[in-house]
């Protein structure tokens, strides 16, 4: 079954960068004009971090952006897998320093534990969230949302009406807590930004089937509630 996805094409990384990195900082002032606020969810691994200094360099209301992750692995802010130190030091500078960033990370020992205080910090973040940016593994996985093989949590991420879900996969490293498909799709624009062919290859099989469990990503591929647009670049 082939499904109908804006996909845009870019013969290289900086072509869809500084084209992406436009068009979100044009939704975020648009956003920030008509409501006097903007939300900002973006996803960590290392594809979006040029797209991160250029948006940082951007010249919008970033004092009235409030930005937060998708998922974060539930290490301290200061270790080297945490996404909120990966957004701070690639995103939340230049123009962006003033931004609001909520992190999902706090104080509990586990994300189980730390899920309840997360949720309370989300409920007060800007809904719709105006842009999300998604990443996406070789595994066809998003956020923390982890084949079923890896992770027994998924199914409750794809259908709980909680904002976040608390996620120990066994295919990568860390406990983590990531954003639910409700929260994801509570939001005006969703980006996918995938990079290399071998991510075009693992896209390609994610549209031409419908299982969930094989591949998460198929969750944000499938449903026709929130505009997706895909950007790849060889
Ligand atoms: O915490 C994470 O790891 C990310 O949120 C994850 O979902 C990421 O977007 C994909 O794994 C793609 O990562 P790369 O960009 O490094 O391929």
């Amino acid at each position: 079954m082939i499904k109908e996805t804006v996909f845009k094409k870019f013969d290289n990384k900086a072509g869809l960068e500084a084209q992406l990195a436009e068009r979100i900082a044009n939704q975020l002032q648009d956003a920030v004009d008509a409501k006097g606020k903007a939300s900002l969810i973006v996803s960590g691994g290392s594809t979006p971090l040029k797209l991160f200094e250029l948006l940082s360099k951007k010249a919008i209301d970033w004092n009235d952006v409030y930005v937060t992750l998708a998922d974060e692995r539930w290490v301290d802010t200061d270790h080297g897998d945490s996404n909120e130190r990966l957004v701070r030091n690639n995103l939340l500078k230049n123009r962006a320093a003033s931004a609001k960033f909520c992190g999902l990370k706090n104080m509990y020992a586990s994300p189980a534990e730390g899920q309840a205080m997360t949720t309370e910090l989300l409920a007060h973040f800007p809904k719709p969230f105006d842009v999300v940016v998604l990443g996406m593994g070789n595994d066809g996985h998003t956020c923390s949302w982890f084949p079923c093989a890896a992770s027994d949590e998924l199914e409750n991420a794809l259908t709980t009406t909680n904002l976040c879900v608390a996620v120990t996969p066994g295919s990568a490293p860390h406990a983590r807590i990531s954003l639910s498909k409700t929260a994801i799709l509570a939001s005006r624009q969703i980006y996918l930004h995938i990079v290399g062919e071998q991510k075009l290859a693992v896209y390609r099989k994610a549209m031409t089937d419908n299982d969930q469990n094989e591949m998460p990503i198929r969750a944000v591929l499938d449903q026709r509630k929130t505009p997706l647009d895909v950007y790849w670049s060889a």
